[in-house]
């Protein structure tokens, strides 16, 4: 096999709890991951050496050397099995770059599916989750896709059940967020309100809603802790959200370190309302109409 193309979600944060900060950097999280039919595609051809080129949208704004997290993935990928692979990767990307939605990871949990297959090497899903949590905090939620509750850096997962299909409007905003600056922004805040920060707990009524399948009551338990920072660091964001509100959606929030917004709707029809909606009021660069939950990196 000389070449192999995998196509991979992006993701949306349902719950998003923010712990304390810990001594190496990172936050103990609840991270309700979602995955929504939002798909960038990544094509793997055998080479000598590691390349990469990206196409599409905001493909300027990604690197194309070594920085690149899909490229990342297959030099992890090759030292693992102890090899010098190489290969060629293109990336078309469709899922926001910077966007908060875990565009960079899903690359990369693509990139590690398809040199697996390309390089015969035939690991199992452990190794490869293993691979992941070394690449970022959300690459292994990346690999699994679906919906699933992760915790620790959010890297540690537990699939959950969920019922049926949730129908979501994503507004893209100018521009993309830095993840960093967002939690450190978030930490900010917190001291200076002089809050205790609790210890991130699942919401109970959140998951009893994705198990019944009850959109009206999942978006009324939509939450993300890193909202405050992200609105407060992208002033825009708060009218966007207002929108949402105004139009009508079930629960709106920012996505992940944002600033893509996400809403939640009735149904597809009215998805489709809501984006007209959302598009005459001019709050958005652009808007995507998406379903999930929807499987992770899959061979097309
Ligand atoms: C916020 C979230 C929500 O799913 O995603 P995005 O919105 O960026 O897509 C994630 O926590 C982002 O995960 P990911 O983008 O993989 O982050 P990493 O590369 O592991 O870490 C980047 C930086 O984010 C901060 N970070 C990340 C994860 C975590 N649990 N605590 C943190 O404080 C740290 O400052 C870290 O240096
Ligand atoms: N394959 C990739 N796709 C997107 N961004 C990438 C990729 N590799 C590295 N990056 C870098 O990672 C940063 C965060 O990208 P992304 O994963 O899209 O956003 P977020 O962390 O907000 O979900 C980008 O600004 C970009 O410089």
């Amino acid at each position: 096999m000389n070449s192999v193309t995998v196509r991979v979600p992006a993701k949306v944060n349902l719950q998003l709890a923010v712990g304390p900060l810990r001594d190496d950097g990172y936050h103990d999280l609840v991270n309700v991951f979602h995955a929504v039919s939002i798909f960038d595609e990544v094509t793997a051809t055998a080479e000598t050496g590691m390349s990469v080129r990206v196409e599409g949208e905001s493909a300027d704004q990604v690197p194309e050397d070594d920085d690149n997290l899909a490229i990342q993935a297959a030099l992890a990928l090759a030292r693992h099995a102890g090899r010098s692979y190489g290969v060629n990767l293109i990336i078309r990307k469709s899922i926001p770059v910077a966007g908060g939605m875990a565009g960079g990871s899903a690359d990369a949990a693509a990139a590690l599916v398809a040199c697996n297959e390309l390089w015969g090497l035939g690991l199992p899903m452990d190794d490869l989750l293993e691979i992941a949590a070394d690449l970022g905090s959300d690459v292994p939620f990346a690999l699994l896709g679906g919906t699933a509750v992760g915790t620790g850096r959010g890297e540690r997962l537990t699939p959950l059940e969920v019922a049926g299909t949730f129908h979501w409007v994503f507004a893209l905003a100018d521009g993309g967020l830095s993840t960093a600056t967002v939690y450190a922004e978030c930490d900010r805040m917190r001291e200076a309100m002089g809050e205790k920060v609790a210890w991130p707990r699942a919401g109970e009524s959140l998951l009893a809603a994705l198990r019944a399948g009850d959109a009206k009551a999942l978006g009324a338990e939509l939450t993300n802790d890193l909202q405050p920072a992200a609105v407060m660091l992208r002033r825009s964001l708060a009218r966007t959200l207002d929108a949402g509100r105004e139009q009508g959606a079930l629960g709106s929030l920012v996505s992940g370190s944002g600033p893509t917004c996400a809403f939640l709707a009735e149904s597809e029809a009215h998805a489709g309302e809501l984006a007209a909606s959302l598009k005459s009021a001019g709050v958005a660069r652009d808007l995507i109409i998406a379903h999930g939950p929807v499987p992770g990196p899959t061979v097309v």
